[in-house]
């Protein structure tokens, strides 16, 4: 199980960053070598025809213009424009390309995070704030777009530039060459001092972004509740904290990422020093003037570019800290997966059986202990006990929303663990304790139980489930936009929704976590007329506190210490005088309270 954080709680890694990951990095940008080809071809072209201007111009004093050659400046006038253009547009061509080359490389690596995120289990978003794996999806992702871009491409051109220099270099002067890398191993030392320190800099300042996202995140879902209980002032002073937190760390770990600039300005000076200070002793002795001035600007040349690549490998070990998060979420495993072998769940009919169940969400507190029950299909089953007895899970394990620690759950004799997840859960209709809505249109939110499904069929299903009478009365009717969470609805409306939505899924089972629990009583009773309809044939599991909703059910499961604690009809329960009839009673009771 993953380890539980909150907001103001700094992640810890679970894996450390090794070099194989820039490898894996590079396997995002392989697709794209073509592209960062053609760039390197334009760029290089670019340089080329920045270098005709000075010629032209040498070609304008030293001929056209002492022979008066008017045709001749017409044309290096033109050719010279032309070069201008041309030079425009390969920067334009640079600029465009550069860029997308840094989003595609972005989208699909965004793409491969999101589908990952989807397949992974509960636990890993109920171990986290989901503050913070939405800013390794956006934001670290964002972090990556120059690296990946301009710096990827002018990397190439300056590792291109190094080498060539230096062919030239040797060729001018060996022993000068030599005495120019002399300090090479010194700037070594200072980049692996400097990026270890960097490094960690940069992953305690992903940390307390990540913290910063999160309590943002849950200070705008939680909103109502904080203005509710008027706590705006007490959510600015951690805002405050957690915002100077960012900021501190931000600013050192910059402090530290620019210690390596000045550092390779320095090398370069010193070098500078050095060639001139040996070159000047050796002239007329092994260099000519010529030689040394030509060595200087070549000199010159390499640096430019070992600056750069200084530079990139800043970036790098900046976005290092972003990378590993990144492949950290894509490395999560998901706990809950199809086993070796598994088959598709044939068509059921929806026989459950749950044989010995243990489970636990966390070591050491079992929350469901030797449970053993057996339903037939068609069978309603209604699961009622004390808050936090452990009827959500029960239906989360038949789900296979987690596994069983031991025991089996199966439905029609097969292993829920030994079918696939998909065929499983294709034929079961959840509806859960916080039903989503999601931004779009009732009838889309509703078509998301079955995605091919018509207006028609979408509108039966409201029908049944006594939807359609409030969504007829919305302006615009099933196309009424909704917001994500449903806002803009009641809790009853959004309930009556995510009822159509799962009837319209025609499940064999049908799982309903406390479904009508936000419904009027009055709405709940016609709804009931349409429900006995649906359910027959269908084996359904309802969760219910409020007991008049369930009376009718084959079974009743009274949950209670990990156990199911009773069972039978409400007719043998309420003769038994038990638990369930003590519930009931209570409820019986309070209703008559309240009538008085
Ligand atoms: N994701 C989770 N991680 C850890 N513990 C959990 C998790 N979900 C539930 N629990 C714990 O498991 C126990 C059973 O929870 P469950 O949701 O099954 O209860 P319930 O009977 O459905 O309660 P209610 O009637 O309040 O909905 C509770 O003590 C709860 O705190």
């Amino acid at each position: 199980m993953a380890q539980r954080n909150k907001s103001d709680v700094d992640e810890e890694l679970t894996e450390q960053f090794n070099w194989y990951d820039y490898a894996r990095l590079a396997r995002y940008i392989k697709p794209y070598m073509k592209k960062i080809y053609q760039i390197l071809i334009v760029i290089i072209l670019a340089n080329v025809a920045g270098m005709l201007g000075p010629y032209f111009t040498k070609i304008t004093i030293d001929s056209i213009i002492p022979n008066k050659n008017l045709s001749g400046l017409w044309l290096i006038g033109i050719l010279f424009t032309l070069s201008l253009f041309f030079i425009g547009w390969c920067m334009r061509y640079r600029i465009y390309h550069i860029t997308e080359l840094g989003q595609d490389v972005l989208k699909d690596m965004r793409l491969d995070i999101f589908q990952h995120l989807q397949k992974l289990s509960f636990s890993y978003f109920d171990s986290r704030p989901h503050g913070k794996i939405l800013i390794r999806v956006v934001n670290y992702i964002n972090t990556l777009s120059d690296l990946l871009s301009n710096g990827l491409v002018n990397l190439i051109s300056d590792i291109f530039n190094v080498v060539i220099t230096l062919i030239f270099m040797f060729a001018i002067n060996a022993k000068l060459t030599l005495y120019s890398l002399a300090l090479i191993p010194i700037l070594i030392v200072m980049v692996m001092v400097i990026q270890s320190k960097q490094r960690r800099a940069y992953q305690t300042l992903s940390n307390k972004q990540s913290n910063l996202n999160a309590y943002i995140h849950e200070s705008i879902a939680g909103i109502k509740v904080t203005q509710s209980f008027a706590r705006e002032q007490e959510n600015f002073r951690i805002f405050d904290e957690t915002n100077e937190d960012n900021r501190r760390t931000w600013m050192h770990a910059v402090k530290i990422q620019f210690l390596l600039w000045p550092g390779v300005q320095n090398i370069s000076v010193i070098t500078m020093c050095l060639i001139y200070f040996v070159g000047i002793r050796q002239i007329g002795v092994e260099v000519s003037t010529g030689t040394l001035i030509a060595f200087i600007g070549y000199v010159n040349n390499f640096w430019n570019p070992v600056i750069n690549i200084g530079n990139f490998y800043n970036s790098l070990i900046t976005a290092t800290a972003y990378l590993e998060r990144i492949f950290e979420t894509l490395d999560e495993k998901p706990e809950i997966v199809d086993h070796p072998g598994a088959k598709p769940l044939p068509q059921i009919e929806g026989n459950i059986t749950f044989k010995d169940v243990t489970f636990r969400y966390e070591p050491g507190k079992d929350i469901l202990k030797d449970v053993n029950f057996h339903v037939d299909h068609g069978q309603s089953v209604a699961l009622v006990g004390p808050t936090g007895a452990g009827k959500t899970t029960v239906i989360n394990l038949l789900s296979r929303f987690y596994d069983v620690n031991e025991g089996e759950v199966s439905i029609d004799g097969h292993n829920v663990q030994d079918v696939t997840l998909a065929s499983l859960r294709r034929q079961m209709g959840v509806m859960l304790q916080d039903t989503f809505i999601f931004s779009g249109t009732i009838m889309e939110n509703i078509r998301y139980g079955k995605l091919d499904a018509t207006d028609e069929e979408v509108v039966a299903a409201a029908k049944v489930v006594r939807a359609d009478d409030f969504i007829s009365e919305l302006k615009n009717g099933y196309d009424t936009v909704v917001e994500e969470r449903g806002s803009t609805l009641s809790a009853g409306q959004r309930q009556l929704i995510a009822f159509a939505r799962v009837l319209l899924a025609d499940p064999r089972i049908l799982i309903l976590d406390e479904a009508t629990s936000s419904i009027d009583t009055r709405t709940e009773e016609l709804l009931q007329s349409g429900l006995l309809a649906l359910l027959e044939g269908r084996t359904s599991f309802i969760i219910a506190h409020r007991l008049s909703t369930i009376k009718n059910c084959d079974q009743i499961f009274y949950v209670d210490g990990g156990k199911i604690a009773e069972h039978g009809t409400h007719d043998e329960l309420m003769a038994a005088r038990g638990l369930y009839y003590k519930l009931y009673q209570s409820q019986y009771d309070m209703l008559r309270l309240a009538h008085d």
